[in-house]
């Protein structure tokens, strides 16, 4: 089904533009503006509104009016008012939701044309009733695989506030009575009565409701009731109605259910809307009319009369709703001052979407009369409905009987199974989703805390293990190993077994933990409670006899304090297993109190150790500085070595020549004294000299030792033959009175004969 954007939607599904949470919803109203009839154009009328291009708005003279929509005249053609404005109530309908479709206006102005009530077989469809009437049957067509389709229409009119029923088979008869006019003389029917029913509904009791299988059928009653109703004769409009009409078509619908694939029944919450019951009203009023313009008299008159006094009431009733503070206030409506408006009492104010079709015929002769029908108008925008989707009462108690039904089901099989309720299943149910979610997390915090364990493990036991390294480097110290030795000593199977040494003392200290846990049951229950623990005093009550003291200050029982009731094997075993725990806390605590020893010691030893290494290296460091002289003075000594064994050699050779040839002393001696090349320093210095700085550096040079130490050793005996060869011709060449002569006067004074030897 189409809905006001286009979009049709499937009955008992939800309608989003017919949203019941749409608190109110405001009467539509639509300007239907007629052409100039002939009439109008004889007289020489003229067009009086002007339509603003547009804009749903409209100029009459210095007045303004504007609406939700206007159709004629200038604006959007008058076939579009069924299609803008009373296609979406025909949807609503098949919603469930009641619709009104009221037009209004002075006579004459094309109520009766506009909503087609003047309808005849074969005739034209143009009006809204014809069109509604398609509608819905096309509709239906294309929806009865899904539901069930009833219609119903009634059609009645007012009449000088009388409800006739257009359809009634059996009309009453009338008789012309003097003065104009039929009588009706009622034969056996009562009089049509309205009814307010429980929900706060409008109903007419006694009026003919037809069941209408077919769109002529429908036309047929509608052809038959609009030839029923009253017309006449005005100087306004040949054929005028002079009753308000009201066509209503009734639709009821109830779903169809196919079969489920496992043969069971839908769901409840599918079966919430397989009845829907609603009506659409549509309502061709009688023209207001002015007797003098209209030219009624007599019976005319009388009807004009009633016509306008029954609009004055809707009148009334549209400005009580459209005044908002009179509406918040719950302020009087006055839907009882006429049958009209009463029976309209659910299309104004009520529970249904309602759209008015003010009618106003464009000559500026009707100017004035148009004015008010547009001021009437524009009160009823202001009125506010609340639709609402109108279920089947019985329908309605039927479905909440099935859900109660289908609940006591569900409870019975519970009951039986001896099981909780369905709210105490619920609770359940939630709780313990709530503890497996619970259990999860504390699942997941679990495993967190024990892999930080697990790394506080390995760490603490890494860190025992280069403790005791530590430790066993400063007892290798202690005994006298460098700190080269200790670095080759501690390897890769220290690690391990320091690795395993700490893993013992773990165990040994797991066991005790567990033996004391399992000692404190049978304390407790062999002792009385003052005499559990001493713990806190920090003292041993160790005695002879059976009575032992723990190592952590607990203390056991004594023969003395036995009960009678106490297995003496027991006890035995009690004392053998203490003796056991002794023994490890014996060895626990010395080794603690040698780890304690240690870790002093190396406390000791680890501060000093950088004053230790300072003076080591600045030892080295004189050490270097004094190496470094040795080898400087070695060098200058070399050097003159080098040159000492050259000049030897030559010397050598010359003083053998020297032999041979029988004196050349002179010259020996003159060579020999060259000698005096470092004559500057004292002689047992520059021996010092030469032999300090030659055993400096050969104890650093080793190597050089061995290659030098003949050279060196040469040299100086060359040194100590020079020197014996010295002093032996200074000897010679001293004379009796003994004194000595300085080198340079003695060479001066030696005889070319001397000779050295
Ligand atoms: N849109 C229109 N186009 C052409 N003619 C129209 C149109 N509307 C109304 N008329 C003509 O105007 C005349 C009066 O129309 P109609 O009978 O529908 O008026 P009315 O409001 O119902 O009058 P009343 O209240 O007296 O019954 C008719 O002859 C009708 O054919």
């Amino acid at each position: 089904m189409e809905n006001g954007n286009g979009h049709e939607s499937e009955p008992f599904e939800e309608d989003v533009s017919l949203d019941e949470s749409e608190a109110t919803q405001a009467v539509q109203v639509a300007l239907n503006i007629r052409p100039l009839i002939p009439l109008e154009r004889v007289q020489g009328c003229k067009e009086c509104i002007t339509v603003v291009p547009g804009e749903p708005q409209v100029q009459i003279g210095h007045h303004s009016f504007t609406f939700d929509y206007v159709f004629g005249s200038s604006a959007t053609p008058l076939p579009a008012i069924f299609d803008k404005c009373v296609k979406p109530l025909v949807e609503g309908l098949f919603h469930g939701y009641n619709a009104t479709v009221l037009a209004y206006g002075q006579t004459g102005s094309g109520k009766t044309y506009t909503m087609g009530t003047g309808y005849t077989v074969g005739g034209s469809t143009d009006g809204v009733i014809p069109q509604v009437m398609q509608t819905i049957f096309k509709r239906i067509e294309t929806l009865k695989h899904k539901a069930d389709f009833q219609l119903r229409v009634s059609f009645i009119e007012i009449l000088k506030e009388e409800i006739h029923d257009l359809l009634d088979p059996n009309p009453p008869s009338t008789e012309y009575i003097f003065g104009g006019g039929l009588k009706a003389l009622a034969v056996g029917k009562p009089p049509i009565q309205i009814r307010e029913t429980t929900a706060g509904g409008i109903t007419l009791m006694g009026v003919t409701e037809a069941d209408v299988k077919s769109l002529e059928e429908m036309a047929a009653y509608l052809e038959h009731g609009s030839l029923c109703r009253a017309t006449g004769s005005t100087n306004m409009n040949s054929h005028s109605s002079r009753s308000h009409a009201i066509f209503t078509i009734t639709l009821e619908q109830r779903r169809k259910w196919d079969p489920l694939p496992d043969g069971g029944n839908p769901s409840l919450e599918d079966c919430n809307e397989d009845y829907l019951c609603a009506k659409l009203h549509l309502v061709d009023l009688a023209g207001s009319e002015r007797a003098k313009r209209t030219g009624a008299d007599g019976l005319r008159f009388k009807e004009g009369v009633h016509i306008n006094r029954g609009l004055l009431a809707l009148g009334n009733v549209i400005s009580a709703l459209g005044d908002e503070k009179k509406r918040r206030e719950g302020g009087h409506v006055p839907y009882r001052d006429s049958k009209l408006t009463r029976l309209l009492q659910d299309s104004l104010g009520g529970n249904s979407r309602t759209v008015m079709i003010a009618c106003v015929s464009p000559a500026d002769v009707n100017g004035e009369e148009s004015i008010n029908t547009l001021k009437y108008a524009n009160r009823a925008r202001n009125i506010r409905n609340k639709p609402t989707v109108n279920r089947d009462p019985l329908a309605a108690e039927m479905q909440r009987m099935r859900q109660q039904l289908e609940l006591m089901q569900a409870e019975l099989l519970c009951a039986r199974a001896g099981g909780p309720s369905n709210t105490e299943v619920q609770m359940l149910r939630q709780k313990v989703a709530w503890l497996e979610a619970s259990n999860m997390e504390l699942g997941r915090e679990l495993e967190e805390a024990r892999d930080r364990i697990d790394t506080l493990s390995q760490c603490a036991l890494e860190s025992q293990v280069e403790r005791d390294k530590l430790r066993i480097k400063l007892d290798q110290l202690r005994s006298g190993k460098t700190f080269e030795e200790l670095d080759e000593g501690l390897d890769v199977q220290t690690d391990d077994l320091l690795k395993e040494y700490v893993n013992r003392i773990q165990e040994l200290e797991f066991e005790l933990q567990q033996l004391q846990h399992a000692r404190i049951p049978s304390d407790t229950s062999s002792r009385p409670p003052s005499s559990i623990s001493s713990r806190s005093m920090g003292e041993s009550t160790a005695g002879p006899g059976f009575g032992v003291a723990g190592i952590d200050g607990d203390i056991y029982l004594r023969p003395g304090e036995f009960s009678g009731d106490i297995d003496t094997e027991l006890l035995l075993k009690e004392f053998k297993r203490t003796s056991v725990q002794e023994k490890f806390d014996k060895e626990l605590r010395e080794i603690d109190k040698r780890l304690e020893q240690k870790e002093a010691e190396i406390k000791l030893f680890v501060r000093p150790d950088a004053t230790v290494l300072q003076q080591h290296f600045e030892k080295k460091l004189v050490e270097l500085e004094e190496e470094k002289k040795y080898l400087q003075k070695l060098k200058q000594l070399k050097v003159q070595i080098a040159a000492l064994k050259s000049k030897q050699e030559v010397w050598s050779e010359e003083l053998r020549q020297q032999q041979c040839s029988d004196g050349s002393d002179k010259m020996n001696i003159e060579k020999v004294f060259v000698l005096d090349d470092f004559k500057d320093e004292p002689r047992e210095l520059q021996i010092w000299s030469l032999t300090t700085g030659l055993k400096g550096f050969f104890q650093k040079q080793p190597f050089l030792k061995l290659c030098l130490l003949p050279a060196s050793l040469a040299c100086c005996c060359s040194l100590f033959w020079l020197r014996l060869q010295y002093n032996k011709k200074s000897r010679n060449m001293r004379g009796p009175s003994g004194a000595s002569v300085n080198n340079r006067g003695a060479r001066s004074r030696l005889q070319p004969n001397d000779t050295v030897t």
